[in-house]
C-alpha cells in the first residue's frame, strides 16, 4: 500500500532546508494566534448579546462563557456596548493581519521549497551514473521535471495549508470545549464520523492519481518524439499515424484527469452536507439541553467558523491523495536506491605516461531485453603519446570501449589499467579533465558557435577558439556565416550541416588541448578534403598526444601508429598499423 503522507513528508524534509524549517513554527504560531483571536472575537458575542438582550449577569454559565460575560461589567450599558464592539472589531482586524502575514510566509516557503525540489531533481540527474539514462524513458524523466515536480510543490502547499488549518481547528475546538464540554464532545464525535467517511473516499484517489502520472509520462514521450523525429515522420508519411498516437496519449491523460477530478469533486459537496448535518444536530442538541441563547449563539458561530478549517484540513488530505502519483514519481527520481552510482575513485591523475591497458575487460549493457555480453575479455593497449585506431564492424563494441574509457559505464570483469593503476580507483573528474571526446553522439548546445567551442573550457579565449577551429577545418566556414562565431547553432545544432556540426565538435575537443583525444566517428560527415586536412593536423601532434580514433574509413586512421581490430566484442588483433596498412577495411574486418 502506498501512503501519500510519507513521500510528502520526505519531500518536505528535503525541500525545507534548515532556514525554511525554522519558519514552520512561525506558521503554526501565526495559525494558533489567528484562531485564538477569532475565538475571542466570537466569544465576545456572549456579553454583547447579553447587553442587547438584557441578561448581563453570568448566572447559569460556567467556564469561559462566565468569564466573557463579565467583560466590561463595571461600565455603563452604552459604554460597555461600544467597548465590546471595539474589542470584537480589533480582534477580527488583528486576526486578518496575522492571516495575511501567514499567507505571505506560506507563499515564501512554498516558492523556496518548490525551488529546492527542482534543484534536487536537476542535481540528481547530474549526479546519477550514466547507465540510468540508458534504461529510463526520457519521457518519464521529462514529465517528472516539467509536470510532477510542480504537483509535488502543490502537495507541499497543501501540507502547509493543513498546518494552518489544524492550528486553527485545535484552538477553536479548545474554545468550544471551554464554552461547553458536553456539546463539544457531541461535535467531536460528529467530526470524527465525517473524517472517517472522508478518509474512506479519499483513499479512492490514489489509483487515478497514479494513472494521471503514468499517462503524463506517455504523453511526454510522444511530445519528445514529435519534436525529435520531425524529418523521419514526414519522409515516411507517418503524420496521420503519429497524430492518432499523440491524440490517444493525450486522450489518456484527459480521461485519467477526468476520473481523478470527478472523484475529487465529489468530496467537497459531500463533506459540506455532512458538516451541515452536524451543525443542525448541534442546534437541536442545544435546544433539547436547554442551553442559554447567548451561549448557544457563540457556540454555533464558533462551530460555524471551525467547519471551514475542518473542511480545509480534509481537502488538504484529499489533495495529497490526489497528488500521491506525482509525489511517488518525484520521490522515485530523488531516491538514490536502485540507481546506478556515479563512478568512484579518489586517486589523482597526473597525466598518462606509458599506457592504458585493457586486461580481460568484459561488459554487458544491463537491460532486461538485451543481456548478451558486448565485450568478451578484451585485452589490448593504448600507448601513451601514440595514435591507436580502434576498428571493427558495426556493433563490434567500439563505442562501448569509449564509454568504458570515459567511465560512463564500468566493466563487469577484468580491469582497465592506467599506467598500472586501476581506472576505477582514479578520481573520475580528474581523469576526464585529461580527456576530450568528439563523437557523433555528443550534441551541440543551444548557444553560439563560440559557446559551443569553449563549452567545458571556460578559460578559453576567442583566439583559443579560433585556433581550435582552424585545426578542425571549421574556421573558414564559420567566418563565412553572417554572424561568424556569434552565430547561434540552434537546439542540437539544427542550424548547421552535419559536417559543420562535426567540425565544431572537433574544435570543442581540440580547444582543451587534451592529453588523451578520443575521436569516435568524429569526421564521418566531413568532406574528403577537409578530413585530409584534419588528419594532417592530427599527424602533426603525433608523439605529443594519446589519440584513439574510431572510424570505418581507411583515410581517417591512416596516421595511426597502432590498430586494434574488434570482432563481435572480442579483440581479433592488435598490431602496428604499418604492418596492416596495405589491407582494405573489409580485409581488416575479415574474421581469421
Ligand atoms: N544502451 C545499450 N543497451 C543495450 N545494448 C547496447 C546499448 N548500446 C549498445 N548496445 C549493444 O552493444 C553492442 C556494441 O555497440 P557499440 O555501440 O559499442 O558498437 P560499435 O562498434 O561502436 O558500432 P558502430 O560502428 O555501429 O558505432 C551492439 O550489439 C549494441 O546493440
Amino acid at each position: 500500500m502506498i501512503r501519500p503522507l510519507p513521500p510528502a513528508l520526505s519531500i518536505l524534509r528535503r525541500a525545507l532546508g534548515g532556514g525554511l524549517r525554522r519558519l514552520l513554527p512561525i506558521v503554526v504560531l501565526l495559525g494558533l494566534a489567528g484562531a485564538a483571536l477569532e475565538g475571542l472575537g466570537i466569544g465576545l458575542i456572549i456579553p454583547l448579546l447579553g447587553v442587547i438582550m438584557g441578561h448581563g449577569d453570568a448566572s447559569g454559565m460556567g467556564g469561559l462563557s462566565a468569564l466573557l460575560q463579565k467583560v466590561g461589567a463595571g461600565l455603563g450599558e452604552r459604554e460597555r456596548l461600544i467597548a465590546i464592539s471595539a474589542a470584537i472589531l480589533g480582534s477580527i482586524l488583528l486576526k486578518n493581519l496575522l492571516g495575511f502575514a501567514n499567507t505571505v510566509l506560506t507563499a515564501h516557503i512554498y516558492g523556496k521549497a518548490s525551488f529546492s525540489i527542482r534543484s534536487a531533481l536537476s542535481e540528481q540527474l547530474l549526479r546519477v551514473g550514466y547507465p540510468f539514462f540508458l534504461r529510463e524513458s526520457p519521457g518519464r524523466l521529462l514529465n517528472i521535471i516539467s509536470n510532477e515536480s510542480w504537483r509535488a510543490s502543490d502537495a507541499i502547499q497543501a501540507l502547509l495549508g493543513s498546518i494552518v488549518s489544524a492550528s486553527a481547528a485545535i484552538i477553536l475546538l479548545a474554545f468550544l470545549l471551554l464554552l461547553s464540554w458536553k456539546m463539544t464532545l457531541l461535535v467531536t464525535l460528529g467530526l470524527a464520523l465525517v473524517q472517517v467517511a472522508h478518509a474512506m473516499l479519499s483513499a479512492q484517489l490514489k489509483a487515478p492519481s497514479r494513472s494521471v502520472a503514468s499517462r503524463n509520462s506517455a504523453l511526454a514521450s510522444q511530445m519528445l518524439h514529435l519534436v525529435h523525429a520531425g524529418r523521419l515522420i514526414r519522409i515516411f508519411g507517418q503524420e496521420a499515424r503519429e497524430k492518432a498516437a499523440f491524440d490517444r496519449a493525450s486522450d489518456g491523460v484527459r480521461h485519467a484527469a477526468f476520473v481523478l477530478s470527478t472523484r475529487q469533486g465529489a468530496l467537497p459537496p459531500l463533506t459540506e452536507v455532512l458538516h451541515a448535518m452536524l451543525f443542525l444536530a448541534t442546534v437541536i442538541g442545544a435546544w433539547l439541553a436547554d442551553v442559554s441563547f447567548p451561549l448557544t449563539a457563540a457556540f454555533l458561530i464558533l462551530l460555524y467558523r471551525l467547519q471551514p478549517h475542518m473542511r480545509a484540513l480534509q481537502m488538504s488530505w484529499s489533495q495529497l491523495q490526489g497528488l500521491s502519483g506525482s509525489l511517488e514519481e518525484v520521490t522515485w527520481l530523488l531516491d538514490p536506491t536502485g540507481k546506478p552510482a556515479p563512478p568512484q575513485g579518489s586517486l589523482p591523475f597526473p597525466g598518462l605516461k606509458e599506457r592504458i591497458a585493457f586486461e580481460g575487460v568484459s561488459f554487458t549493457y544491463a537491460s532486461e531485453e538485451q543481456r548478451a555480453a558486448v565485450l568478451h575479455a578484451a585485452t589490448f593497449d593504448i600507448r601513451a603519446g601514440r595514435s591507436t585506431a580502434l576498428i571493427g564492424r558495426s556493433g563490434a563494441g567500439k563505442t562501448t570501449i569509449v564509454n568504458l574509457l570515459c567511465r560512463f559505464v564500468e566493466p563487469d570483469g577484468g580491469e582497465i589499467l592506467i599506467d598500472g593503476t586501476p581506472l576505477g580507483g582514479i578520481d573520475p573528474s580528474g581523469w576526464r579533465r585529461h580527456i576530450a571526446l568528439a563523437s557523433q553522439e555528443l550534441e551541440l548546445v543551444d548557444g553560439t558557435i563560440l559557446d559551443n567551442i569553449t563549452y567545458g573550457h571556460d578559460t578559453a579565449s576567442v583566439e583559443d577558439a579560433e585556433r581550435a577551429a582552424r585545426l578542425a577545418e571549421a574556421h573558414e566556414f564559420i567566418e563565412r556565416l553572417p554572424q561568424g562565431y556569434a552565430t547561434v547553432a540552434g537546439y542540437r545544432g539544427v542550424n548547421l550541416s552535419a559536417g559543420q556540426r562535426q567540425r565544431i565538435a572537433l574544435a570543442r575537443a581540440l580547444v582543451r588541448d587534451p592529453d588523451i583525444l578520443i575521436l569516435d566517428e568524429a569526421t564521418n560527415a566531413v568532406d574528403g578534403l577537409s578530413e585530409a586536412a584534419i588528419v594532417e593536423t592530427l599527424k602533426s601532434r603525433a608523439g605529443r598526444r594519446t589519440t584513439l580514433v574510431i572510424s570505418h574509413h581507411h583515410s581517417t586512421i591512416s596516421f595511426c601508429d597502432d590498430v586494434v581490430i574488434l570482432d563481435h566484442g572480442r579483440v581479433k588483433k592488435q598490431a602496428p598499423f604499418a604492418t596492416l596498412a596495405a589491407l582494405s577495411m573489409d580485409e581488416l574486418y575479415q574474421p581469421e
